[in-house]
């Protein structure tokens, strides 16, 4: 038996009987159960009824229990993100060590601790006999895997979104608690998909249902202005040559090393663990290797496209032209993340960039301490969605929406998971 230490001998199984194709509780049933019998663990059943319940999950788990908490998440990146929206809005965090079934749709943090491809968790030959032969079943067994193995599991970053009321209200209100994340934190096109996608779950259960709501999407130009916050290195934006980063070179400096992006905007997406949102789809590579306390931003501004300026020179409005460009781009996401090294030729053409220093980017990839996004036309309803790991928040009228990188150098409070 791997050597479990009496005190971590409790586990609390999340399961989300809806989340995905709805094969949690079988899979936990056929896999995890047994494998925790194998290694005589106790283990919690909890199974969500609702939307927000993992997070009255989380607290409860909280105050019946003491800290280290090991969880297993049966369900998608919701699950675990309602969890941590319950514990994180309830005082004290606590020590959170989280195992990841990949049972939702997404499941974007579990494609990013094992990769496609990525070689197989070794398992310990005394589990071998509990653990399935398929190999799809053991890849998803491998972050539970890990934790049976007193493997040590790692960090995951959070970041944390005030959204902030008019300035107005602002005095009279009580600040709502802020929204973590700890997967992607966007507004844009994939805050406005998302949106869209819970309305298609019950027609199209899986992936394909993103794609029809990005169809919905598309064409939509998002009014706002962004205000990007430094990190100790300021803020910094990928040279798409060279793969370096420098300081940040579109937009505009402003006080306090803060630096701004007037929009429209079509995409704006940021991340702290993540590299993709799917399994092939790598939106953001350079997350693979992050910075210390700093987020990265994807960024698509279509006025910066020529074939949109020559659009809007001509007078239309540019959302003709543009679903073709975009399409473009996050195609080359799929192409192992080569999007964010891609600029415009002379002659408007996408091309792989070629030269240091180049500064015409189809794709604006920024490294700082998190943003401020404020929509600009109070009017423009999907201006002023936020999508925080697939669930989302609407900002106030006249307000913003303000997200940082939690300090997280406390080894007691936070949250970590296993991965490879
Ligand atoms: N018993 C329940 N009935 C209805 N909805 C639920 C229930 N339990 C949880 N939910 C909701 O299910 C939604 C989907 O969960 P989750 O995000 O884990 O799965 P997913 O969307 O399929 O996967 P992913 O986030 O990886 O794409 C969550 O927004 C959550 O609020």
């Amino acid at each position: 038996m791997p050597n479990i230490p009496e005190e971590c001998l409790d586990y609390h199984i999340i399961i989300n009987p809806v989340s995905g194709v709805g094969s949690a509780p079988k899979f936990v049933e056929d896999h995890v159960v047994p494998l925790l019998d194998a290694v005589n663990s106790r283990y919690h059943v909890h199974t969500t009824s609702s939307t927000g319940d993992a997070g009255r999950i989380g607290r409860m788990i909280k105050l019946e229990h003491s800290p280290p908490f090991r969880v297993i998440i049966a369900g998608g990146d919701g699950t675990a993100h309602e969890m941590m929206e319950g514990i994180i809005g309830d005082g004290e965090v606590g020590k959170w060590d989280l195992a990841v079934l990949p049972l939702g749709t997404a499941n974007a943090l579990h494609s990013t601790l094992f990769p496609p491809g990525s070689p197989p968790v070794a398992v310990p030959p005394q589990l071998e006999a509990y653990v399935p032969e398929s190999a799809e079943d053991r890849q998803k067994l491998a972050s539970l895997i890990l934790a049976l193995s007193d493997a040590k599991p790692r960090k995951l970053p959070i970041v944390l979104t005030q959204l902030q009321p008019n300035a107005k209200d602002a005095s009279s209100e009580q600040p709502p608690a802020p929204i973590p994340s700890h997967i992607v934190l966007s507004t844009s096109l994939h805050a406005a998909l998302l949106d869209d996608s819970e309305a298609l779950r019950a027609a199209i259960p899986g992936l394909e249902r993103f794609k029809a709501a990005a169809a919905q999407n598309i064409t939509v130009f998002f009014p706002a202005r962004v205000e990007l916050i430094p990190a100790n290195g300021g803020v910094q934006q990928l040279d798409p040559a060279t793969g370096a980063w420098v300081a940040a070179y579109s937009g505009v400096g402003a006080p306090e090393g803060k630096h701004v992006l007037e929009g429209p905007f079509a995409y704006f997406l940021s991340t702290v663990t993540t590299d993709r949102l799917e399994p092939r789809f790598v939106i953001v590579p350079t997350v693979a290797d992050p910075g210390e306390g700093t987020m990265d931003i994807v960024v698509m501004r279509p006025h910066r496209d020529p074939l949109v300026q020559a659009a809007l020179a001509a007078g239309g409005d540019g959302t003709d032209v543009w679903p073709a460009r975009i399409s473009e781009v996050l195609t080359a996401a799929y192409d192992e993340g080569k999007h964010v090294r891609l600029v415009y030729d002379e002659s408007g053409k996408i091309v792989p960039a070629s030269k240091p220093g180049d500064t015409n980017v189809t794709v604006e990839t920024f490294r700082c301490k998190g943003f401020k996004w404020a929509p600009t036309d109070s009017t423009h309803a999907k201006s002023h969605l936020v999508c925080a790991d697939g669930s989302i928040y609407t900002i106030p009228e006249g307000g913003s929406a303000e997200g940082t990188v939690m300090d997280q150098s406390s080894d007691e409070h936070g949250f970590w998971v296993w991965g490879a």
